[in-house]
């Protein structure tokens, strides 16, 4: 569980170390709501991503599943800063078994709520639905702004970072890998 009186301290400390007065009154509060916050877009931390788990196993469909532009806010392990974006995930079902639709969106989130990378992000839930959904084949496309990059350091305004991680089919087959990027990739 997150310590939210340590991360009260540690903020003050912040504020102090910048010159900032932690007493006026704008700021008073402001530890503590740094730590609910934290306590919050850290969730993922104390979260195991396998409650998210509702598999449909009587469809039949073996075909591709794809839902685009699922909301993904994360956070860098480096700066701490957000990064915002969209993930995309197909997957191709194996005997008929799928997942609740709504479930992608959970896991992206459960992942996503951790200090992050977006590559170990976009493995991370790559390999879960692989071991979990035992599919033939999923890919994950996450697009995603990095504020460490574009409102300090580069402040590379604009840039973007594309990432992939294909599993089993649509990694081995080169058909379906070229289909699937292109379609997850919007090109
Ligand atoms: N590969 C990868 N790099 C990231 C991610 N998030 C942030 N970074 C990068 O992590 C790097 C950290 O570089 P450092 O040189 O240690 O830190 P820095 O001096 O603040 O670097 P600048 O951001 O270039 O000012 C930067 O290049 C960031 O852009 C991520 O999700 N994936
Ligand atoms: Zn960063």
């Amino acid at each position: 569980m997150v310590d939210k009186k340590r991360i009260e301290a540690a903020v003050r400390e912040i504020l102090l170390a910048v010159g900032e007065n932690p007493d006026r009154e704008g700021l008073v509060e402001t530890p503590e709501r740094v730590a609910r916050m934290y306590e919050e877009i850290f969730s993922g931390l104390n979260d195991d991503p396998k409650r998210h788990l509702k598999v449909f196993t009587d469809t039949q469909h073996d075909e591709m599943v794809l839902v685009r532009d699922i909301p993904l806010y994360s956070v860098c392990e480096h700066h701490l800063l957000p990064f915002i974006g969209k993930a995309n995930i197909a997957y191709i079902p194996r005997g008929g078994n799928v997942l609740g639709l709504s479930k992608l969106a959970r896991i992206v989130d459960s992942f996503a709520r951790r200090p992050q990378l977006q590559e170990r992000l976009t493995s991370q839930i790559a390999n879960f639905l692989m071991d979990e959904l035992d599919p033939y084949g999923v890919a994950v496309v996450i697009n995603a702004e990095h504020l460490c990059m574009t409102m300090r350091g580069a402040r590379a305004a604009g840039a973007s970072t594309q990432t992939s991680a294909l599993r089993g089919l649509m990694r081995s087959d080169a058909r379906a890998r070229a289909e699937v990027m292109a379609l997850l990739s919007g090109k």
